[in-house]
């Protein structure tokens, strides 16, 4: 069917849909359109009943809920670690649900950031997520390094994108880590982790990535690429609930690699109880985790990673891009007499999981969105994201959302609201 600007076309793009099932698995708005998946995931029946499961284990076992129970604690980490290792390429060994996003990238700095000679900076860039930055410079300081000198961050010429080019002309040799996001949080648009992995590899540099903003919306090859490390959260696209446990990707060639934040749940897990003051280290991306998993935001998981598995990133993937797609189409169309701008990529090669739409008055506007059931998020200064999602949105979602915008720009129904950010969204 050719396209056109009917909401018939977006119910008949939703009859064809084959993950059209799964939206019945999640807890979505009753009277409102839910576009804010990349920041914070919907609840699934399935990972409520997991959660449920592992609740109802401490309740009836105690103490004993660690080993025994529907899904014994002490090995949820590595039975977790291997429902994410497919999404982003990697062996089971290679990954570990632990931490969170900034705990793990504190965790893999400490690990991997060894300055030595002239080599003692670390490369970053200037769009990056602001919890990163605070992190590498803290990192910087702990070893006596100024993170004026020491913490170089490449810059974007427009604001919004960065150009792998750049990035790779900032690989001197005085670069010893890159650290670098997979899609950046706000224009969503996506890196050559390949490209960049090699350039990286070639010039004696290590290089690691910060998946949040991939990780369940776009397949990775971490490990045929090389990336040395990579560190995500769980509670985005992966819907694993608020402050979901985080997720860490070390590739093979460094096991062995000592942790620079050592814990007794690194320990090879044979060990761990022998209560030696000499750690052994597991021998795996175990190592990395530091203490007591957080049970209770880990099971939820379980039930959230199954459907992954079951459809597959590539999938996945298929529906998102034509989600975004659709949406742009619609956005250029409809939108046009008023004033926005999409901030994300055109090619669908560079294109993450959501779109940023900007706009001098954006703030306001998200607030008559919300006043019409519809929740994207806001992104300070002018940019309204809206992440149309592969498992629980739909074609009519996007339509909808869409010609609510007009309306709302029609009659300047912003126009009620004050141009100012709220706290979070
Ligand atoms: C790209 C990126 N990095 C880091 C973070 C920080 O994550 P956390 O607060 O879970 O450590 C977030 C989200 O909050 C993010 O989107
Ligand atoms: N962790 C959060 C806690 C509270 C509110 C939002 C977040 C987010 O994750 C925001 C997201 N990282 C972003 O890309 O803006």
């Amino acid at each position: 069917m050719a396209q056109d600007f009917t909401r018939t076309y977006a119910e008949t793009r939703d009859a064809s849909d084959t993950l059209a099932p799964y939206r019945g698995e999640f807890y979505l708005p009753t009277d409102g359109i839910y576009m804010d998946g990349n920041s914070l995931g919907l609840l699934s029946k399935r990972a409520e009943q997991t959660l449920l499961e592992s609740l109802n284990d401490w309740k009836e076992l105690g103490i004993d809920g660690w080993m025994s129970g529907r899904h014994p604690w002490f090995n949820l980490s590595e039975q977790l670690a291997a429902l994410n290792a497919p999404l982003i390429g990697a062996r089971a060994e290679e990954v570990m649900v632990t931490g969170s996003t900034t705990v793990n990238l504190h965790q893999l700095v400490a690990s991997f950031f060894k300055p030595e000679g002239k080599r003692t900076k670390i490369l970053a860039d200037t769009l990056t997520f602001p919890s990163d930055i605070y992190a590498l410079k803290s990192q910087l300081e702990l070893r006596g390094l100024d993170p004026a000198e020491h913490l170089v961050q490449v810059s974007s010429p427009d604001g919004r994108y960065l150009k792998e080019e750049d990035i790779i002309a900032a690989m001197t040799d005085d670069i010893a880590l890159i650290v670098l996001p997979t899609v950046l949080y706000r224009s969503g648009q996506i890196l050559d982790m390949a490209r960049l992995a090699k350039a990286a590899h070639e010039r004696d540099i290590l290089i690691g990535f910060d998946a949040c903003h991939s990780v369940g919306a776009i397949p990775h090859a971490f490990h045929d690429w090389g990336v040395d490390f990579a560190y995500w959260c769980n509670y985005k696209h992966l819907n694993g609930g608020p402050g979901s446990v985080g997720g860490l990707f070390v590739h093979e060639r460094h096991f062995g690699t000592t942790p620079g934040l050592a814990g007794w749940f690194g320990s090879r897990k044979d060990k761990q109880f022998d209560m030696d003051h000499t750690m052994t280290p597991a021998d795996h991306a175990g190592a990395f985790q530091i203490g007591t998993p957080h049970v209770l935001s880990l099971a939820p998981q379980l039930g959230a990673l199954e459907m992954f598995n079951e459809v597959g990133m590539d999938a996945i993937r298929e529906k998102s891009l034509a989600l975004t797609t659709y949406m742009t189409t619609l956005i250029d169309e409809v939108l046009a007499p008023y004033g926005f701008v999409i901030g994300s990529p055109r090619s669908e090669t560079q294109r993450g999981a959501h779109l940023s739409l900007e706009h001098p008055e954006a703030a306001r506007i998200c607030k008559a969105l919300k006043q019409h059931r519809v929740i994207p998020d806001f992104r300070a200064p002018n940019i309204i994201r809206l992440a149309p999602v592969a498992l629980y949105n739909t074609f009519t979602d996007v339509y909808d959302v869409v010609m609510t915008l007009q309306t709302i720009m029609e009659n300047k129904e912003y126009e009620a609201f004050e141009n100012v950010r709220e706290v979070v969204a």
